[in-house]
């Protein structure tokens, strides 16, 4: 379970549920690490920054769209060792926002459903949050 002293990097995620009970997943762009896989839109949160104002910036630069950090409902996360550095990344479960969801980053997104999301490539630190998400949905 991760080297003593490993590089520790805090993410913050959103799964975006929409009325049809659809998760949104974005894929991680070729040339970056973890290329292909799909992922839960989100992404480091910054020295000093609070995780929800991490997520709305976050959801903003990513898909256009709006948040409130009254609408983030903490759902689980994930703590996993890759290889050069320790994930914690906490996972938020939002229904409400502003604004047509775009991808501003050239990032394909897809919606979809549970039975779907379970098939779908996702990073090894996502793995475990699936079922969490089941639980909710
Ligand atoms: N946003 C997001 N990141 C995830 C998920 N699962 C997972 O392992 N990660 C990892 C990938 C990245 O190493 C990190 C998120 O960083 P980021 O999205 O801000 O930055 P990045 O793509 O430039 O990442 P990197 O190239 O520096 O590794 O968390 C997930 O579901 N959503």
């Amino acid at each position: 379970m991760g080297a003593p002293g490993q590089r520790r990097v805090w993410v913050v995620a959103a799964a975006l549920i929409d009325a049809d009970s659809r998760v949104l997943v974005a894929q991680r762009p070729a040339g970056k690490s973890l290329a292909g896989l799909w992922e839960f839109p989100g992404g480091k949160i910054e020295p000093g920054e609070a995780p929800e104002a991490a997520l709305v910036r976050e959801l903003q630069e990513e898909l256009g769209i709006d948040t409130s950090i009254a609408c983030f409902a903490p759902l689980t996360f994930a703590s996993h060792a890759y290889p050069d550095f320790h994930l914690v990344m906490l996972l938020y479960a939002c229904r409400k926002w502003s604004g047509q969801i775009r991808s501003a980053e050239g990032q394909a997104v897809r919606w979809v459903r549970l039975p779907e999301l379970y098939r779908l490539p996702m990073p090894p630190a996502d793995v475990p949050l699936v079922g969490m998400l089941q639980a909710l949905l």
